[in-house]
């Protein structure tokens, strides 16, 4: 272990892990863990003033000790950075868990506060429940240490960038016998280049979480499409994250503090959707507002427009919609001229186009357009693998919205879980750890606390044939809208109301309009 240990600290950093015999007479060892040395390591070292080494941290790991210099002038004379220190931190600590050893908190705290006072920043440690080990603020900072472990804990991965009020922060979750066992976070502004290596998540600060093989390269494909200006169409099933990576995409791209405009084509009645999207001159027809109205397009300008459920756009639309990708420009209903627009424009469906194109419902000129970057975002089942960090994800989230101790899932729960088709997608498993959340007063979710329907032998395990839009948990059509007609009784038809019946359903606002069309329960 400690070559290994060495030999890494000496490869991925540069340093001295040999230190000549004179300094070592001179160096203290700690009994336990380790200590952290400024040079000159005593203020009567002859060579004080020759010193090769900015700081110098002597280790006692399971009664060996051994040190480790970190030279003044490195071999690619690159500075110390505040990175590199905290990297190397991280490293220490998690090498002390690997070899079972306690850390001793008040060593831990010394350390950091040294690291601190070097670096110029401010530092947290907190453990595994949120209590603040070490809080070491060079500088007054106003985020509380609750709001702060908040936001680490909404980002979801286990290391990289949130931003808050006060600035962005680095964090790096620790773990110790494969369990979460603290946060280590430190405050970094400005973002310097070569503090973004590869040993930080490069997701910057919005995390969409996701570890799959699969996933990742999807999430690295993105994130090479972000920067560039062409158009995107995201395929996938409902409640897999088209949305959320349409966000991303925006958030990513230079276009990140211009707007991003979403407009959801099949929750928009077709009469209506026109207006929304191309704005209409003053009285251009009866009821239009005095003056006018921009549509979405012109409110994109300079930013993102998100057309969901692409799919559902009435044809007669398509071709305005096409002349708008080509010409980029844009025609208000009842206008004599169009305006310029710069807009980048990220499409998605749950439908399968070419079926649609067959079907003469959909432009295959349109589908050119817009197929210029596809992105197929797999559903859930087909990466189960993520299923607990999601679970875990959401499981934080959802306990700190509703201010409830943490908990944790069973492992029978996680079973279920795992082997479970999740036909909803992400959407659906938020909704289910919602719902076991508010129902469960103790510490661990069991089976009793999932929806029942999870508990039914025949939903669980039971392999799915790869559908495009699936639809709600094998309901047959007749029982789905017995319970659509229940659900109306009892919320009503109002907007609000919808959006409750779609979230009781785990399925989108899009879907659920869908469904009450086709029952014609509108
Ligand atoms: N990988 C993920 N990690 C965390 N949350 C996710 C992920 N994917 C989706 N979600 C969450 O699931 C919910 C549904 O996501 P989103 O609306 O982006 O899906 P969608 O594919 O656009 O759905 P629809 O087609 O029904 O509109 C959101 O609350 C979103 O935050």
């Amino acid at each position: 272990m400690r070559k290994d240990f060495t030999e890494a600290l000496k490869e991925i950093f540069g340093l001295v892990t040999d230190l000549p015999k004179k300094c070592l007479s001179l160096i203290p060892r700690p009994q336990v863990g380790y200590r952290v040395l400024s040079t000159p390591c005593t203020p009567t070292c002859p060579e004080a003033a020759t010193c090769p080494y900015d700081l110098i941290l002597t280790f006692n790991l399971k009664d060996e000790g051994f040190w480790v210099a970190f030279p003044k002038k490195r071999e690619n004379n690159a500075n110390i950075t505040p990175a590199l220190l905290l990297k190397f931190l991280l490293i220490v600590l998690e090498n002390l868990q690997a070899l079972e050893q306690e850390v001793d908190n008040s060593l831990v705290k010394n350390a950091l506060q040294f690291l601190a006072s070097q670096l110029d920043t401010n530092i947290f440690l907190f453990d595994r429940k949120g209590q603040v080990i070490v809080s070491q603020s060079n500088s007054p900072i106003s985020i509380s240490t609750f709001d702060l472990w908040k936001k680490l804990n909404q980002a979801g991965e286990p290391e990289g960038l949130i931003e808050t009020t006060e600035g962005n922060f680095y964090y790096r979750a620790f773990t110790k016998n494969g369990k979460m066992a603290g946060i280590l976070a430190w405050k970094t502004e400005p973002i310097q280049p070569e503090e973004t290596d590869s040993y930080f998540s490069k997701d910057s600060i919005f995390i969409i979480p996701g570890k799959n093989p699969r996933f990742l390269e999807i999430k690295k494909l993105v994130r090479q499409i972000a920067i560039t200006n062409n158009t995107v169409l995201l395929q996938g099933e409902s409640g897999t994250g088209k949305e959320l990576f349409a966000r991303y995409i925006h958030y990513l791209s230079p276009r990140k503090d211009r707007p991003f405009i979403a407009i959801n084509c099949a929750a928009i009645p077709e009469n209506l959707l026109e207006s929304e999207l191309f704005g209409y001159e003053d009285g251009s027809f009866t009821g239009a507002r005095r003056g006018g109205k921009p549509g979405k397009f012109e409110l994109a300008n300079g930013g993102t427009i998100f057309l969901d459920e692409i799919g559902d756009m009435p044809i007669q639309l398509q071709a305005k919609l096409l002349r708008v990708l080509e010409e980029r420009r844009v025609e208000r209903i009842g206008a004599t001229v169009s305006y310029p627009v710069d807009i980048r424009i990220i499409a998605a469906t749950n439908k399968n186009l070419q079926e649609l194109i067959d079907a003469k419902l959909f432009r295959e000129d349109l589908f050119f357009r817009l197929n210029v970057f596809p992105v197929h975002i797999p559903p859930l089942r087909e990466r189960r693998d993520d299923i607990p960090l999601l679970l875990d994800f959401y499981l934080k989230n959802i306990c700190l919205e509703q201010n409830k101790p943490f908990k944790i899932f069973s492992p029978e729960a996680v079973q279920i879980l795992k082997n479970y088709h999740w036909p909803g997608n992400v959407r659906e498993l938020k909704n289910v750890v919602a719902y076991a959340v508010s129902l469960c007063e103790g510490d661990i979710i069991t089976p009793p606390f999932l929806p029942k329907y999870l508990l039914n032998g025949s939903l669980v395990s039971t392999p799915q044939p790869k559908v495009i839009n699936p639809g709600f948990p094998n309901l047959e059509s007749r029982k789905l809208k017995e319970r659509l007609e229940i659900l109306l009784a009892e919320y009503g038809h109002s907007t609000q109301a919808k959006r409750l019946i779609a979230q009781e359903l785990g399925v989108s606002l899009a879907t659920l309009y869908r469904w009450l069309n086709k029952y014609r329960l509108k």
